[in-house]
């Protein structure tokens, strides 16, 4: 059988070819640049003033002088003024242009105003001090946000700072989450006796809002006709499918036959690790992707945080999330020769060490555990004791 590694590698061969899109710049947040963004001006643009107070030019001050006649004031916003006389000073605000015959800034605290005069009251001020000078940040024309760049909300910024109301991003998938199972009722419905209702697509709908993918939600009965027509439906309009359920070994885990007959071609059909185990994935000639998750909802957890979701963000282009390791708070034994993802709790020590505390909870259907887990820890399958302080990765959404 597959190892989690060899599977993980499959999946990243088949990433999705996504084509790009227009969107206004308050709708890019989280998304993928897919244009570089050029300085239209030096950054600053303009000599400017980083603090409120007088500016002077030190010259004077140098030759002795420190009481300056108020000629006026140098607003934000304002044209470039000049002190006509350097024997005298303006009063100037942040973010105004530096005022022509000035040199100097002397915040408001270090000077005292009175009668039309500002008398200076500190012994150490620097020539060219509290000025940010034109260009020093980035110069026009240079690359501020290159292509493939996540744009987080300083890159918004910047984009917004150069005029760029609208950028270019890879376009989000469609991807259609797809519960199968006649055990299973929607969440506003009451369940029969023998029915329960469902879980998975909701959970799947809310991993994938962390990576701005909105899913639609669908649910298809046990019966082979019906998930024929509707998988076909499905496909045709999504780049995605992620299903859960009816991918074992039951007389009515219809999935797998049904996938193969619609022409989705299988890359692989279960992998050596619990929980999880019956995962299938497949890809068809037109660049779509189907991800059949085991229907026991431990499973389908595990499923998207170690393959579902590292697949969706490597597709759009984002960077693959840093690996995250852990230790064992206490020893673990696990026999078979397949890869156990543990839920565990992870817990950060003042002295910089990350602990994780086991939760194996009752198995892969005891999803309820699952609210006091922070995630997976990945024990390999070559291993069957694991010892106290041993670390291992976690996995987590
Ligand atoms: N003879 C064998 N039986 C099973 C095997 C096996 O290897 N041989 N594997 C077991 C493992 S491991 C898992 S995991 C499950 C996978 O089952 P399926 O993918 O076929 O899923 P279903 O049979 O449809 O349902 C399993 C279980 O999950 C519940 N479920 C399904 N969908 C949802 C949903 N959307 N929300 C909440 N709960 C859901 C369903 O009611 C079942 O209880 O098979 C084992 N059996
Ligand atoms: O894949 Mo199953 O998750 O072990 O119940
Ligand atoms: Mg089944």
């Amino acid at each position: 059988m597959l190892s989690v590694a060899e599977a993980f590698t499959i999946t990243q061969e088949h990433l999705l070819q996504l084509p790009t899109e227009t969107v206004h710049l308050t709708e890019a947040t989280g998304r993928v640049l897919q244009e570089s963004i050029q300085a239209d001006r030096d950054f600053p643009p303009f000599n400017r003033i980083a603090m409120d107070g007088i500016g002077i030019q030190f010259a004077t001050y140098a030759a002795g002088q420190r009481t300056f006649p108020v000629l006026g004031r140098q607003f934000a916003g304002q044209p470039q003024q000049t002190l006509a006389d350097p024997t005298a000073c303006l009063e100037v605000m942040t973010g105004a242009m530096l005022p022509a015959g000035v040199d100097t800034i002397i915040r408001y605290e270090d000077v005292t105003i009175a009668d039309g005069k500002a008398t200076i009251t500190i012994s150490d001020v620097e020539q060219g001090q509290h000025i940010h000078r034109q260009s020093v940040d980035r110069k026009a024309g240079d690359q501020l946000v290159a292509a493939g760049s996540l744009l987080t909300p300083s890159a918004i910024a910047v984009a917004a700072s150069v005029g760029q109301a609208s950028v270019i991003v890879t376009k989000q998938p469609r991807v259609a989450l797809i519960s199968t199972g006649d055990e299973l009722v929607d969440i506003d419905e009451a369940p029969l006796p023998y029915q329960i209702r469902r879980s998975n697509t909701y959970m799947l709908r809310a991993a994938l809002q962390s990576l701005g993918i909105t899913a639609s939600l669908n649910h298809i009965v046990d019966d082979e006709a019906i998930l024929e027509t509707r998988l076909t439906e499905l496909l045709a309009e999504n780049d995605v499918l992620i299903l859960s359920g009816g991918v074992s070994a039951g007389k009515a885990d219809f999935v797998p036959d049904v996938l193969a007959k619609i022409g989705v071609q299988k890359h692989f059909h279960q992998i050596a690790q619990r929980p999880g185990k019956p995962i299938w994935f497949g890809t068809t000639s037109t660049n779509q992707t189907v991800f059949a998750l085991p229907g026991n909802p431990v499973s389908t957890v595990l499923c998207a945080y170690r393959y579902v979701i590292p697949y969706l963000r490597a597709s759009i282009g984002l960077p693959s999330e840093l690996p995250r390791y852990a230790q064992l708070a206490k020893a673990i034994t696990f026999k078979p020769t397949i890869t156990y993802f543990l839920p565990v709790r992870l817990i950060s020590l003042p002295a910089g060490r990350m602990v994780a505390e086991p939760l194996p909870g009752s198995g892969s259907a005891d999803f309820a555990n699952l609210l006091d887990a922070d995630g997976f820890m990945e024990l390999p399958a070559d291993q069957s004791e694991f010892a106290q302080g041993e670390a291992f990765r976690v996995w987590s959404k």
